[in-house]
């Protein structure tokens, strides 16, 4: 009864509430028809009022569902969550009118305030596409496009043979020794730095400042995504976990960035050399060049951000990549058998193969593709979204939307690979050659437009040298269990942005003694190769 008398006092503000949202929802619906010139918006699912099609959006794996949304829909299918818009490109024709031939509209990154409370938005991979992302890319490009990636053969080569070596000395730690080494193989070329301790310490750097991009960017995960005012609460209040949670990851990923960076800055001032890395020879290359000191400070900050992205963006896709392979191969016998026939009649048994075999190794080079194809690391790839309104095949896609390019359905497509969910890596050979008429999984994998991985080149040789290395060398089985028996593994993958095998138990083991002879020659050979290769005098950075 008390609370009935309020009701009369209520009504002028209802009336008034309701007056003002009827007046917001009427202009966005006219904004909206000004925009949209009354061109539908893609198909797709209903979507219902308020919510969209949150009902809809694939949770689990979902570049399966969204496979199956096109299979219903069209290789164009529309998705309302709240008030984002989403578009599913589904098949390899309309990713490449969208992304590569229309770049321009469709290379920026969708924007989140979690980018800035995580600290990821030091790397470039998420930075919206304007100035300074060019500025960024084009430092890394001059130290990762074809030509520079060549120089970078002895560390790459280096970073096999330790992985042999570690291989053999300790079999079962596989995923442990394919971070280490390739950690090592990027922390040399960007930094110069080596040894053990540097490597671990960078290891270490690397992993605190993911965890703010594995947990913090999972959407929807935090309130203050929706309110953003809550960031400036204390860390203090009680339920404010996620602002404890992003000082921390804030400070890591500023570790990971400012720490190496420091290390070779103080090098370079202290012993005025030149040095063989990415961000010396960036830093010497600022030391030469005529700039404001605010330009100076822009400068480092963009050197600083472009090295801690290379492993940012290249670690964990390697590692997937990897730790993909050796599933892979402990399920095929038959294709570990057909690549020892390759390489014993390509290398033979007195040496490791190196990058000049590359040509001769078309089997190696089909299982590469196929490791590609099968197990891929951003099966949605990295989501592109619009500048600008736009519009496509007569649809209106509106500014903001985000785009998934199914790369994992163009790379399961059973009218273009037969029975896709097989490990085949015949199917890229025709006549003894590389098929060049076979959909080839680097042009998706790698992504699209003008946000292709730029570390693609640089990938795919340490994939080359890694692959080849470890075939010649090693045999690979399935895992055994208490009683010696084969643990049958059935092939899966994670969710999420990133994705990795499940399980990659499997055992390695030399192929021979002369194999043993080989790994233990090749290691005793690296240190001397890193530091040649430290001294050598090749690309400066001043062009
Ligand atoms: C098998 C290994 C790799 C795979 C599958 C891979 C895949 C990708 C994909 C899908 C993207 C997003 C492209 C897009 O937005 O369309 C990307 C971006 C990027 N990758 Fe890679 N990558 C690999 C290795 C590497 C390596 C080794 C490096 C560094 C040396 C690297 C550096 C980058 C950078 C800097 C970006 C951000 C580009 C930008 O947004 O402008 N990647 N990569």
């Amino acid at each position: 009864m008390a609370l009935l008398a309020y009701v009369p006092s209520l009504i002028p503000a209802a009336v008034s509430l309701s007056l003002s949202l009827l007046l917001v929802y009427l202009q966005h619906l006219l904004s909206w028809r000004r925009r949209s010139r009354r061109r539908p918006l893609p198909p797709g699912p209903k979507p219902l009022p308020l919510v969209g099609n949150i009902h809809n959006a694939p949770k689990i794996k979902p570049w399966v569902g969204y496979r199956d949304l096109c299979a219903q829909y069209g290789d164009l299918v529309h998705l309302q969550i709240l008030n984002k818009h989403i578009v599913v490109l589904g098949n390899p024709e309309i990713i490449a009118e969208y992304l590569d031939k229309r770049a321009a509209n469709t290379s920026d990154r969708e924007r989140t305030i979690m980018l800035e409370l995580t600290g990821a938005d030091v790397n470039f991979g998420f930075m919206s596409y304007g100035p300074w992302w060019r500025r960024h890319r084009r430092a890394f490009w001059q130290h990762f496009y074809p030509g520079t990636v060549e120089e970078y053969r002895p560390v790459q080569r280096a970073a096999a043979h330790e992985l042999l070596f570690r291989l053999l000395n300790d079999p079962a730690n596989v995923k442990d020794h394919i971070r280490y080494t390739f950690t090592a193989s990027l922390t040399k070329v960007v930094y110069d730095i080596d040894g053990d301790r540097s490597i671990t310490r960078q290891i270490t750097l690397v992993e605190d400042a993911q965890e703010g991009v594995a947990q913090g960017l999972v959407p929807g995960k935090f309130l203050v995504q929706f309110l953003p005012f809550l960031r400036h609460v204390p860390a203090w209040l009680p339920g404010a976990e996620f602002k404890r949670l992003s000082n921390k990851w804030q400070a890591a990923a500023w570790s990971a960035k400012r720490e190496p960076f420091a290390e070779v800055k103080k090098a370079l001032s202290e012993k005025g050399e030149k040095s063989r890395s990415m961000v010396g020879q960036l830093l010497t290359k600022l030391a030469h060049a005529e700039a404001t000191d605010r330009v100076r400070t822009e400068e480092e900050d963009i050197i600083s951000n472009v090295a801690s992205t290379a492993f940012q963006a290249g670690s964990e896709t390697t590692f997937s990549t990897l730790t993909g392979a050796f599933l892979a191969l402990s399920l095929h016998p038959e294709v570990l058998q057909k690549a020892h026939a390759e390489l014993d009649e390509v290398v033979g048994p007195d040496r490791l193969p190196d990058f000049g075999d590359r040509e001769s190794l078309v089997y190696v080079g089909a299982i590469i593709k196929e490791i590609l194809r099968w197990s891929n690391p951003t099966p949605l790839g990295l989501p592109h979204c619009i500048t600008e309104d736009d519009e496509l095949h007569g649809y209106f896609i509106p500014a903001g939307t985000v785009l998934f390019a199914n790369t994992w359905a163009c790379m399961h497509d059973p009218r273009e690979y037969e029975r896709p969910e097989v490990f085949r890596p015949e199917r890229f050979i025709r006549d003894g050659k590389l098929d060049p008429d076979v959909r080839d999984p680097a042009d998706f994998v790698f992504g699209y437009g003008r946000r292709v991985c730029p570390g693609r080149h640089f990938a795919g040789e340490s994939l080359f040298i890694t692959m080849a290395s470890l075939l010649h060398c090693f045999d690979i089985g399935p895992p055994l269990d208490e009683r010696g028996q084969p643990i049958i593994i059935v092939p899966e993958w994670t969710d999420g942005l990133l994705s990795y095998v499940v399980d990659a138990r499997c055992t390695v083991t030399p192929r021979s003694t002369q194999a043993e002879a080989l790994i233990l020659q090749a290691q005793s050979q690296i240190p001397g190769a890193l530091a040649s290769w430290s001294r050598s005098d090749a690309y400066d950075g001043m062009s």
